[in-house]
């Protein structure tokens, strides 16, 4: 049986918030997914709070209700507020959501540290690991910003920013260990267009997350060489089998892999066109370079940083990822993207994929 299920039957009211129910909230991040989710958030009835690094993009948002480099031709709410003050964005919220690039969460984590008041939770919106130890972002809101494991929630699923940002019906998981800090996260998460679930299992919600963006490059990587549809759907599948194996052997629970926050999340991200993972993976299967697509991304693929630790993570588990290894292979330069797909099913390197 599946875990997931609607937090509460109060699940189903799509209105705003009566005022005095509306919470003090922050997102950390002005980017397409920051916006987009202090977006539903504010939709939803809340009194929401933006941090940006530049101070023009919190002008644009405070006065032009729009931040048009990350969603070009969406309207902001007008009770959408924004601040390069990271201090007088977190003072008073009760709940802060976080949408960084992950190689900067720690940095940030730290600063943020000490303005933390008690008992606030602490949200990631983020699908990367920490490059230089592995870590999930969950693990670094607890270990750096010194939050209370019960406190800690992570958000994941099939969450395309410009789809949601333009009101198109979609779901979203909430994780905590604590139940109830992910029923009230998910009865705070939640409008006319985005529903909430809850699953308890973190690992696998949010390494759904950080993988399916390695299976969108390959993917995108088979669709950039000039190969068709059998080709991705065959990449897709053992890709999905490859990152339940990672994330079952990191502690996720299997079911995990086949919700919203693994397979929901792999066909939106492998689909869609707007998917700077499967963006990035096109380029390197048209022949660039990886510093060449790192030049040519405008906003963050987290896919690109995210292989080598979780390679690394495999290997000490013994887990096999030949996919994901031959990404790493293309984005070193020693591998042909075109080799990608033939060496789906056999290698020299690897043994032939269990089942199927
Ligand atoms: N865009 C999407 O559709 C979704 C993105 N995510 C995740 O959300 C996270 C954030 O991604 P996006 O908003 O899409 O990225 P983005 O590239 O659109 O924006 C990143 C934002 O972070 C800011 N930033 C960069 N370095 C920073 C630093 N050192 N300190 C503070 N801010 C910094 C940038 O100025 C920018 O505003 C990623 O982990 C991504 O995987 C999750 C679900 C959907
Ligand atoms: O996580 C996402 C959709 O759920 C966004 O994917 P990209 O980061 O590849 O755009």
């Amino acid at each position: 049986m599946s875990e997931y299920y609607p937090p509460t039957t109060e699940i189903g009211i799509v209105g705003a918030v009566p005022r005095e129910r509306a919470e003090r909230l922050v997102v950390l991040g002005g980017g397409s997914w920051g916006t987009t989710f202090a977006k539903v958030l504010a939709d939803a009835g809340h009194d929401v709070v933006m941090w940006v690094r530049r101070p023009e993009s919190a002008v644009e948002i405070n006065d032009a209700h729009r931040n048009t480099r990350y969603l070009a031709g969406v309207n902001l709410p007008p009770t959408l507020r924004a601040t390069s003050d990271l201090g007088e964005a977190v003072a008073g919220a009760t709940i802060v959501f976080l949408s960084v690039p992950a190689q900067t969460a720690r940095e940030l984590l730290e600063t943020l540290r000490p303005m933390l008041a008690p008992g606030t939770v602490v949200v990631s919106l983020m699908k990367g690991v920490e490059r230089s130890t592995g870590s999930r972002m969950s693990q670094l809101v607890h270990e750096v910003a010194g939050v209370e494991e019960g406190l800690v929630a992570v958000a994941s699923g099939p969450n395309i920013a410009l789809e949601i940002a333009r009101e198109q019906p979609t779901a979203i998981v909430i994780a905590s260990p604590l139940e109830a800090t992910a029923v009230r996260v998910a009865r705070v998460a939640r409008n006319a267009y985005l529903r909430s679930f809850v699953n308890l299992d973190v690992i696998g919600t949010e390494f759904g997350g950080v993988l399916k963006n390695l299976i969108a490059i390959a993917v995108g990587i088979v669709d950039g060489v000039g190969y068709g549809e059998n080709t991705k759907a065959s990449v897709m599948t053992r890709g999905l089998a490859e990152i339940t194996d990672f994330a079952v052997a990191m502690g996720a629970r299997p079911e995990t892999m086949i919700g919203l926050a693994g397979l929901g999340d792999l066909i939106a991200t492998c689909e869609s066109p707007m998917s700077r993972n499967f963006t990035a993976g096109r380029l390197l299967g048209q022949g660039y370079a990886f510093q060449e697509v790192v030049h040519r991304m405008e906003q963050t693929a987290e896919g690109l940083r995210s292989v080598g630790p979780v390679l690394a993570l495999a290997a000490e588990r013994g887990v096999s990822m030949p996919i994901s290894q031959q990404i790493q292979d293309v984005l070193l330069g020693t591998l042909d993207p075109a080799r990608l797909a033939p060496h789906l099913a056999t290698s020299d390197d690897h043994d032939t994929p269990r089942g199927e």
